[in-house]
């Protein structure tokens, strides 16, 4: 190819360490391509005082980036999965994953006190629903409060006196080089992570023969196989990334298990399930068990939270 590939990504520390990510294993697997990394702003970037749960918008930290690929801008957009709708725009598919990070949320405490000994009288702050339904199952009596803003500025709030913690996602904290700001690393039987947390995913124009094989070289399988699997339990469950709906697989020897769970926005309900499967019949699998978590209760209490809009 005598041609520079152009990755497009978002602007923030932790989106320009992905795309970095990225070019790196391009480059190492295709020493003779030529990339480039053009950075693009998105609306989750510009609409930074309103709660992100109350914009509902899906792909607020996409839809820029892939209009630029659909415009053939960019040839190929990095982002987190996890910010990613289950529903991709027409034309546009996941071409690949790297191997996934940490999977964990994690827990950043101001003077590194543990979980366990917050009180009403502390704030912890976080923006997602998730995270506050299964904080508050743990601990009802919590103080929740909402944040927005990049990993660094949420940080800089915290250390502004903002708060008291944060639960933030392992690996977005690790990419950045801030591990020795974790107070604790939350087992999924605590704070379950969110579906895909932790991977980072390339998009590409559908039947771009070009670009497919360079990205389909440096997917990572076992990763493929979990997100792809916990992608299908989301879609199923109809949940965008603002509904309380968690997911926690682990891959070994060719197989997969894989828990889940739905819980309402006080913590009061949670449903939860787990399922193992070889890695050919996760993606049925977990589609299965989302109908049957939708059965066990789960239906019931995303209904309640979509009336209450
Ligand atoms: N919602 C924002 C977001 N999207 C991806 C990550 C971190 C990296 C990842 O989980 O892949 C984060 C920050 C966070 O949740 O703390």
């Amino acid at each position: 190819m005598n041609r520079t590939i152009k990755i497009g990504t978002r602007g923030s520390q932790l989106a320009l360490w992905q795309a970095h990510e990225v070019q790196k294993q391009l480059q190492s697997a295709f020493p003779d391509i030529q990339t480039e990394i053009v950075v693009i702003k998105t609306k989750g970037d510009i609409i930074l005082d309103v709660a992100l749960s109350k914009i509902g918008d899906k792909g607020l930290f996409t839809k820029e980036i892939e209009q630029a690929l659909l415009n053939g801008d960019i040839d190929l957009a990095v982002h987190s999965l996890k910010d990613m709708p289950t529903e991709l725009p027409d034309n546009l598919i996941l071409g690949g994953v790297l191997e996934r990070g940490e999977v964990r949320d994690v827990f950043l405490s101001r003077d590194k006190r543990p979980l366990s000994t917050f009180t009403s009288k502390d704030k912890i702050a976080t923006s997602s629903l998730r995270r506050q339904a299964q904080l508050l199952h743990y601990n009802p009596a919590l103080n929740i409060v909402d944040i927005r803003g990049n990993v660094n500025s949420r940080i800089q709030k915290m250390s502004d006196g903002y708060c008291d913690a944060l639960i933030m996602a392992g690996a977005g904290i690790q990419r950045l080089g801030l591990e020795h700001l974790i107070t604790q690393y939350l087992e999924p039987e605590t704070v379950m992570p969110a579906v895909s947390q932790g991977a980072v995913t390339i998009e590409i124009r559908e039947g771009d023969e070009e670009i497919y094989p360079i990205i389909d070289a440096i997917n990572h399988l076992p990763t493929w196989y979990q997100v792809m699997a916990e992608r299908a339990f989301l879609r199923t469950m109809e949940g965008g990334c603002q509904v309380p709906v968690a997911c926690f697989s682990e891959v070994a020897d060719g197989n997969m298990k894989m828990r889940a769970m739905v819980a309402s926005l006080d913590g009061r309900i949670i449903v939860k399930d787990v399922m193992e499967t070889t890695l050919d019949e996760a993606t049925e699998k977990a589609i299965e068990m989302a109908f049957s978590m939708l059965d066990a209760g789960a239906e019931k209490i995303l209904e309640s939270i979509r009336g209450n809009d």
